[in-house]
């Protein structure tokens, strides 16, 4: 595949779009095939990059993986090839995705050791992983970390369950405290869990597995600890992010879309984020729909003060939309703070939005103050490159809705989390190519 998108911008688009299956979900779910030695049947895995990897690093354990179908997979994981977690090769892959961490949970849980590479993902500001490591210590584990090499260690006889009071609700920490305690002696009760409805997914699997979670969708989970985990079948909700980032390009370019099968009832304030920024968007169904409106209104607060939009652990807005809201807003009719708070680097890509007319300030690393052109003077085309997969997608829908030819470059980062991210845009009328 090559490494950039041409882009011809200012065209208004229109048609259906469906979301592809979550890719941070997928992530998780991928990762707890390794509990169990029986079949794990999983639907709608979203075919990117990232994904792709994880199953390769399952295969490399030796798990079994069946292709059944588009999206549609089957994993075996009953003579996993422990060894492997030591490699050189395991350094060198573990480290090439965020959602390799996941790993640690269910190797500790089923074979009392686990071992990680610092993860990669997104260079959006420290992202450490101390969370995951208090949970499994408080579990029973010896932790230790190679800094030289920047390689953890776990080890545990066995795991007993207690009760563990989270610093902070990490998604992917919850995720991987949960997947060694279910397999722990005991009874296991986390708080300030994060409570994301890809995590809600995953300790409902693990209850079709056998485990015994409750609590699910909150941020107090209990879990008695089961001494195996059997096979089950599993469909992952649709992309929340990808289904944000349509309502955005919608909004910027003009356009009427439907986005189809959206799951509402599981996308939280995302809808009404978008709506304060004044466009319209209506639940069909399952769908949204989204007129074709010429400009859009930011809301004030109730006491008149400017619209803030921030990042928050869910119920909250999710920092991985952020990036679209930003850019959205720079066609509002109105000004909005953009308050980017858990991390420190994703802001930065806004200096290409300027360089394409967008009237930004950036305050410090965590905030920047949009002022919206209400439509009336577009952005214009230039050549840029995708920081972040996040920003990558923002910097693409800001290139669909500006004057003349853009083109991205290190668009890998876009692909890394967007299925076919080129061909789904030209089937609603979109001029995007891969040069
Ligand atoms: C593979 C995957 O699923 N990645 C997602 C996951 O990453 P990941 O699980 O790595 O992110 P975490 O939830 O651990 O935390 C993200 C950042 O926010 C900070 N933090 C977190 C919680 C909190 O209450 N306060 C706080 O400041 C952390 O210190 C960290 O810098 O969740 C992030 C937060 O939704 C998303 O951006 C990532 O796309
Ligand atoms: C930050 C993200 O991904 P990752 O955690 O895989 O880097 C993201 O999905 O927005």
């Amino acid at each position: 595949m090559s490494g950039a998108f041409e882009i011809r911008g200012g065209k208004r688009l229109s048609g259906e779009i469906t979301p592809q299956g979550a890719k941070n979900e997928a992530l998780q779910i991928l990762c707890a095939v390794l509990l169990t030695e029986d079949e794990v049947r999983i639907n709608n895995i979203p075919d990117i990059k990232d994904v792709n990897k994880l199953i390769e690093i399952l295969q490399d354990f030796n798990v079994k993986v069946i292709k059944n179908g588009k999206g549609d997979y089957t994993f075996k994981a009953d003579e996993v090839n422990f060894d492997y977690i030591k490699s050189k090769e395991f350094k060198k892959d573990g480290a090439k995705l965020r959602g390799s961490v996941m790993i640690l949970g269910p190797m500790l849980a089923r074979f009392g050791e686990a071992y990680l590479p610092t993860p990669g993902g997104d260079k959006i500001g420290r992202r450490r992983l101390d969370t995951h490591f208090q949970g499994f210590v408080e579990l029973g584990a010896e932790f230790s970390y190679d800094e030289e090499e920047a390689f953890y260690s776990l080890r545990a006889k066995e795991l007993n369950g207690k009760f563990i009071l989270l610093e902070e609700a990490s998604v992917t920490g919850t995720a991987n405290i949960v997947m060694a305690a279910v397999l722990a002696k005991g009874k296991t009760r986390i708080y300030n869990a994060a409570c994301e409805p890809y995590l809600q997914q995953l300790c409902k699997m693990l209850n079709r597995m056998g485990a015994n979670i409750s609590g699910i969708g909150s941020n107090l989970l209990t879990i008695e600890g089961v001494d195996k985990l059997h096979g089950t079948e599993h469909t992952m909700l649709p992309d929340m992010v990808e289904i944000g980032s349509w309502i955005g390009l919608a909004a910027m370019t003009k356009s009427e879309i439907t986005i189809k099968n959206v799951n509402w009832n599981q996308l939280g304030v995302i809808p009404n984020t978008f709506r304060k920024l004044g466009i319209e968007l209506e639940q069909r169904g399952d769908d949204i729909y989204i007129p074709s409106q010429e400009n859009y209104k930011v809301q004030k607060f109730i006491d008149g003060s400017i619209l803030t939009v921030s990042d928050a652990p869910w119920p909250g807005f999710t920092p991985d939309l952020l990036s679209i809201i930003l850019v959205v807003a720079t066609q509002a009719k109105g000004s909005v703070l953009i308050h980017q708070k858990m991390f420190e680097s994703r802001l930065f890509f806004v200096d290409k939005l300027i360089d394409m007319g967008a009237q930004i300030i950036l305050c410090d690393p965590h905030r920047a103050t949009v002022i919206g052109m209400n439509q009336e003077t577009p952005l214009r085309g230039t050549t840029m490159i995708s920081p972040d997969i996040r920003a990558g997608n923002a910097l693409l829908i800001a290139a669909l809705s500006a004057e003349g030819k853009s083109v991205i470059q290190n668009i890998e980062q876009i692909d890394r989390g967007y299925e076919n991210i080129d061909e789904r845009l030209r089937a609603i009328g979109a001029d995007i190519r891969r040069i």
